[in-house]
């Protein structure tokens, strides 16, 4: 019978560098003889990639309900679980994803102030037990990250997202909220320091990897 696959996440605020380090990841596990997926939250799927637009989108005139938020997202989990990581993990890859559930806890649970008792349900409802084996943090200061956010900007060209348009206080409660759950449960957590160099930051991924992963195989 086919060993079933490892689910591994990056969490973490806006511009920690989750885009960057997926990559660095995925390749530090391959290199390892592992096949593996690389995926993003929300989205994933092309129909969970139309609710990420959905949730992303600053074009619409009435404020977006924070629980019809909070729905979308686990709506697209849902997508992403049953077209994706579960078909995934069951053939026996390992699904390396930018973000998932603990992002719902910071952003809709901290940020928005949702009762996280309330998302649990949804969490139980939808994932039906199914969560991380490894939980990769990057953490960094919310000012720090709003500097590198806007490096990005003037270099890309591009707007900021309904998310990226929300002020320092939210950010602030994101964080907490990241770093309350990595406390909780520091067994499925690792807590980067992503304010250092790009090579600083990869040395103790690998680090990191090299001693979690490694007892796996
Ligand atoms: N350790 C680092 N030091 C400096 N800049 C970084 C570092 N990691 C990522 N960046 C840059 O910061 C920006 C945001 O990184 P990105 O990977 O897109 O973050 P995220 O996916 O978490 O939003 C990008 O321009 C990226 O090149
Ligand atoms: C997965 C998830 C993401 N989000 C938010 C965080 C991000 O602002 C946004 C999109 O995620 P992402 O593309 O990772 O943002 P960035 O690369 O700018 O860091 O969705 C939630 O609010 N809840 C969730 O459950």
């Amino acid at each position: 019978m086919t060993q079933r696959g490892r689910f591994i996440t990056l969490e973490g605020g806006e511009g920690v560098g989750k885009s960057t380090n997926i990559a660095f990841v995925a390749g530090w596990l391959e290199a390892r003889g592992i096949d593996v997926v690389r995926t993003r939250e929300p989205g994933g799927t092309p129909l969970a990639e139309s609710i990420r637009a959905l949730l992303l989108s600053t074009d619409h005139a009435e404020p977006l309900d924070v629980d019809a938020e909070l729905l979308l997202m686990f709506a697209a989990r849902a997508q992403h679980l049953a077209e994706k990581i579960e078909p995934a993990l069951a053939r026996g890859a390992w699904v390396v994803c930018d973000r998932f559930t603990d992002a719902t806890f910071a952003y809709q649970g901290g940020g928005r102030g949702i009762d996280p008792a309330r998302i649990e349900v949804l969490e139980h409802f939808v994932q039906k037990g199914l969560a991380p084996d490894l939980t990769l943090l990057l953490d960094m200061s919310p000012e720090d990250s709003a500097r590198r956010l806007a490096g990005r900007l003037r270099s890309e060209n591009t707007t900021l997202d309904r998310f990226e348009r929300e002020q320092a206080m939210f950010f602030t409660a994101v964080r907490d909220a990241y770093l309350a759950r990595a406390h909780a449960e520091p067994r499925r957590f690792a807590v980067i320091d992503a304010a250092g160099p790009l090579e600083v930051v990869q040395r103790a991924l690998e680090a990191v990897l090299a001693e979690r992963v490694t007892p796996w195989r």
